[in-house]
Order: C-alpha cells, then structure tokens, then sequence
C-alpha cells in the first residue's frame, strides 16, 4: 500500500466547518489502497502496518493539497473570438456583441462546423494542460450547439474524455445557453424543443448529471427558466443556474425555489438572493477570470462566505468571456478581488466545487474513503502559495491513487 510521508502540513478541507476551516495536519502523512484513501493523520501516529509499507513516497517536506476541481467550464468549442477581445478593448460591451450576434452565437456556428473528433482532439489537449496545474476532476459544459445532434456532439466528446482520461469529468448540458439563430422569431418553439427533444435525448443516453442555463437579458427569462429547469429536473437531472451575471435577475432566487445545487456567477446578486441561497444550501461558484476579462464588476464572495454559503472557486474557461483556464490564477483572484483569503480559495477549488458538482463524497478533501486525488506543492504553506502568484505546478499530482503527472 503507497504511503506518502515527510509532508510539512496536509490540508485535507472536510466540508465540516466554515469557508476557511481547511483542517491543517502538520508532519503528516498519507496511506491509500488502490484508488481510496485508508489512513491519513500525523506521521507519528502512522500504525506499524503502514510504517512498514515497502511503498514509501517522501513528499520532501512539501505541502500536500486535495487534487483541484475546475467546477465550471465550457471546455468544448470550436474556433476561438479573438476578434471579439480586441473590440471589447476597444469598448464594445460583452452584452453588445451578443445582442449584435456575435459572443456565443459566432461560438455555435465554429462548433456546429467541427467533426466529433476535431473538437475532441482540441478539448482533450486543453484539459491535457488544465491537469498540467494540479486539476483532477473537471465540470464540463455543452452549450455551443443549441439543437439536439448538436449538443449530443459535444456531450460525447466529453463522454469520451471521460472514458479515456485519467480526471474525472462530470458533464452538465446547456442546451440553454441562448436562442440559436433559426428561433430567433419563436422563442417558445425552442424551449419547447428544449423540454420535449433535447432534455429527454440527453437524460435518455446518461450524457449529462446536470442540467444548466443562462438567465440573462440576451438568454432566458425567469418564466423560461423555470419551465425548463422543472422539466429537466423531472427528467432526473440535477440544476446549475448562470445567475445575476451582467444583469440582477433573479436567477439565485430561482435557484434556491428549485433546488439547484449550485447558482454560478452573481457579481450583481441582491442580498434576497444570497439569502434565499444560504436557506437552500446552493453553492456559489465565483468565475473571477470572467470579470477580469468583461469588466465586470468581480463577485463579492466574502458577503456571501459570511452570509454562511459556501463559495466555489472556478474558471469558466470559454472562448469569450473568460479564455483561460488557470485554476490557480482564479483562486488568487477570487482572494484579490473577491475577498477570501488563501485558505477559503483552497476550500473553494476543493471540497465546496466538489459540492458545485454532486462529487463532495467522492472527492475534494482528504479523508479516509476518498478518493486519493492530491497535489504536493513546493511552498511553504497555502497563504505563500497563492501569494507568490507564479507559474508553479505541483510537484507531482496523484489522481484516484495514480500518479498523473511529475515534474
Ligand atoms: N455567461 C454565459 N456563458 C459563458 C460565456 C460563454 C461565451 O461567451 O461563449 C460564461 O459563463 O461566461
Ligand atoms: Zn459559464
């Protein structure tokens, strides 16, 4: 059985306590079986059976960390916008754009015309790099297809990440990201299409745990929202809501009235909604790279951490709002800017986005009967970690008792 000894301080992030309750363990170590955790305490205490372990790993006096969770991202896409940054610089508004048919509708039409596997080829070497920063489970988002062929296409693509990478990659379908151009004068017919169509074809094949969508001024309205997220709900998926992102809309009460497990986004939430999502238990999952990019105003997340909802921390990584998929990058912004400290960004990118994405049994923290995801880092403790913001992959990321990567 592996046993990783010699770490200076373990954070294994229970989900018990607080946003910043990260659980510190120092001289500690780490026993796991297979895939599953077995023992993890002081080295000191390690039982003789382990101490014995003809498979003993020094962790150097590093730091060891739950293995990341990216637990919003939009990873497969065709094409890229570019041309649409350099417009934003040159102050055309992200909501201009879309309403102008640009944003994620120019999005569609580059998906639309790439094959299967050209989008798995170019997903599978994005997330290839995501893992490069210690990541080992990712949320992934369909959502560039808007008709049912479509959107299946991308949710087989990520099928077959799952099946043949060493993460572990929940799919959500977004089949209500925005009206597709060929409705644009029938609304109602394509969220009838939604509810009669492409929910049933998705839940039918298992493609997708969650069901998501964009309420927003250029997407869905509160009465369309509810309409579909009931039905997908009754088709036996779990509900994520893009809320109160550009516009206050109502999209965290939404949230909390239906009992989705996470509300993502919110920079412009009222304090009803926050309120209405501490009630409901409803993850918050903050996207700071999305406000660096927009200028928008960034989340808040220290009203809603000490509001008493826990708070997520992930990239949104897609081709136009927010084109980059540095986890550790949103984890000092959403301290930066959002006001957690080191030790509630960890908690946000670990056990709280395992939460985001229906996982926290499974993975997240670092306990007996988890999962054996983790990083060991070369810093001398969380708060210097994300301090000393630089390029500085773990040391060596393990993924269900594996090693995935070293360097
Ligand atoms: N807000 C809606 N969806 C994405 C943006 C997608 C795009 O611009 O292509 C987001 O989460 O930011
Ligand atoms: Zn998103």
């Amino acid at each position: 059985m592996p046993v990783l000894k010699n770490i200076s301080t373990l954070y294994s992030c229970s989900l018990m306590g607080k946003q910043a309750d990260i659980h510190p363990l120092h001289r500690a170590a780490l026993v796991w079986n297979d895939s599953r955790i077995e023992w993890v305490g002081e080295e000191s205490d390690l039982p003789a059976e382990y101490s014995s372990s003809n498979e003993v790993i020094d962790a150097g006096g590093n730091i060891v960390i739950p293995g990341l969770i990216d637990c919003h991202t939009h990873l497969c896409f065709g094409g890229w916008r570019a041309d649409e940054y350099e417009k934003r610089l040159s102050g055309v508004s992200y909501l201009e754009i879309a309403k102008a048919g640009g944003g994620i509708l120019s999005t569609v039409k580059e998906t639309r015309h790439a094959t299967e596997d050209e989008l798995y080829i170019k997903a599978s070497a994005m997330l290839d790099e995501m893992i490069e920063s210690g990541v080992t489970s990712v949320e992934c988002k369909s959502g560039y297809g808007l008709s049912t062929e479509e959107e299946l296409k991308q949710l087989r693509v990520y099928r077959r990440l799952a099946e043949e990478k060493s993460v572990s990659i929940v799919s959500t379908f977004l089949g209500a990201h925005t009206i597709p151009p060929e409705y644009r004068d029938d609304r109602k017919a394509y969220v009838d299409l939604l509810i009669n169509e492409m929910i049933p074809a998705v839940a039918g094949q298992k493609l997708a745990a969650f069901c998501d969508i964009f309420v927003e001024d250029s997407a869905f309205t509160i009465p369309e929202a509810r309409r579909i997220l009931e039905n997908a709900k009754s088709a036996g998926l779990k509900l994520k809501v893009h809320a109160d992102q550009l516009t206050t809309g109502g999209g965290a009460e939404l949230a909390a009235d239906l009992g989705a497990v996470s509300a993502d986004h919110l920079e412009r939430v009222s304090d009803k909604g926050i309120r209405r999502m501490q009630e409901a238990d409803v993850v918050a999952v903050s996207l700071p790279i999305a406000s660096l990019y927009t200028w928008q105003p960034y989340l808040n997340c220290r009203r809603l951490a000490d509001a008493g909802v826990a708070v997520a921390v992930a990239t949104d990584f897609n081709p136009g709002s927010a084109p980059c998929y540095d986890l550790p990058l949103a984890m000092m912004l959403a301290c930066n800017h959002g006001r957690l400290t080191p030790a509630e960004s960890l908690k946000g990118a670990t056990i709280y986005a395992a939460k985001a994405i229906g996982l926290e049994s499974i993975t997240g923290s670092l306990e007996t009967g988890k999962r054996a995801d983790f990083n060991i880092l070369a810093a001398p403790d969380i708060n210097h970690w994300i301090y000393h913001f630089k390029r500085k992959p773990p040391i060596r990321t393990f993924a269900s008792g594996t090693e995935i990567k070293r360097t």
